[in-house]
């Protein structure tokens, strides 16, 4: 097991930021650690990295508790959500910097560029940089001690559409070799990177599922909009339903449990009770629909 957590919690003042939380992850997952803004994530990350004591619970890096402070930092590479760069350092300064810190050798530095796609930027001084080139220099420091786990808090906050995708592809690339656990509140990351997904919400653990599991998932949920009020029993008697929901007004969630397209049912379900439909739509149950319905 590359990160173990059980039962840890932690509070600031009145305010709970993590509840009991549990999770493992193996060797060689991608994971993606998901929730709103104040969920716990940070908190988290900084309680793996040996940056704050949790209040109670244990966890382990690479078998080593995180009171092992010497051991688990020698294992993870962890970049912080605000990449702490010396701007003024030129990038292979700043990585050597780094380097004597964790007393690796100088060919490591070149390795560790070459690997982040720095090499053609690595001549220069880090506020010359990018922030996306900036996000590879914090990877790039990251991977220096060749650490087991690596530890992404946020790391394409504020990178455009481009860089954003580079950099996602970076992290792909990297954890075909090492276990990563990456923080972020955007969906479509967890879906491009992932293997798996833990969400959090107001420090409590509310789903933990494989990608796949989601990507091969037969849930359906219409959203239809009647002219009247209809029984909820009655839309119940549709086939393959599973939940029925008055969301609004007329508005009606119904999820399915189907490969069929159920929109054409539920139109005639409209006809032959006399009701107009007003709107119809389809979702498939997929992370933004889970995420939504545990997080609201
Ligand atoms: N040092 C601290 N002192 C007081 N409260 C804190 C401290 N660190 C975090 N918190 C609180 O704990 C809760 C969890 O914060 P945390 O930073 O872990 O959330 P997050 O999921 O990383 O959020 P974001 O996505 O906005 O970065 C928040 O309510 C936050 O205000």
């Amino acid at each position: 097991m590359s990160i173990s957590v059980q039962n840890i919690s932690k509070t600031f003042g009145n305010q709970k930021a993590l509840d009991n939380v549990t999770f493992s992850i193996n060797k060689g997952e991608i994971v993606g650690f998901l929730g709103p803004n104040g969920a716990g994530k940070s908190t988290l990350m900084k309680i793996l990295t040996t940056y704050i004591l949790a209040d109670s619970g244990d966890a382990q890096v690479n078998d080593y508790s995180v009171a092992d402070k010497i051991n688990v930092q020698k294992s993870i590479g962890y970049l912080p959500e605000h990449n702490p760069l010396y701007l003024d350092m030129y990038v292979k300064e700043y990585l050597a910097f780094n380097a004597n810190v964790y007393k690796v050798s100088k060919a490591r530095i070149a390795e560790v560029i070459e690997q982040t796609g720095l090499t053609p930027e690595a001549h220069k001084k880090i506020d010359q940089l990018s922030k996306g080139y900036r996000q590879r220099v914090g990877l790039a420091a990251a991977l220096l001690h060749n650490p087991e786990v690596l530890i992404l808090d946020e790391p394409t906050t504020g990178l455009d559409p481009n860089q954003l995708l580079e950099i996602r592809k970076l992290i792909k690339e990297i954890g075909k070799e090492k276990t990563i656990l990456l923080s972020t509140h955007i969906m479509k990351e967890v879906e491009a990177v992932c293997d798996r997904v833990v969400i959090i919400n107001k420090g409590v653990i509310v789903a933990d599922k494989k990608l796949n599991e989601l990507r091969d998932s037969t849930e359906q949920i219409i959203e239809v909009e009647f002219d009247y009020r209809v029984e909820e029993q009655l839309l119940n008697r549709l086939p393959n339903v599973v939940t029925v929901k008055n969301t609004a007004g007329f508005v009606y969630e119904i999820t399915f449990d189907t490969d069929v397209d159920m929109r054409p049912a539920v139109f005639d379900f409209a006809h032959d009770n006399q009701l107009k439909t007003l709107q119809l739509s389809r979702k498939n149950k997929n992370l933004e629909s889970l995420f939504t319905e545990i997080t609201n």
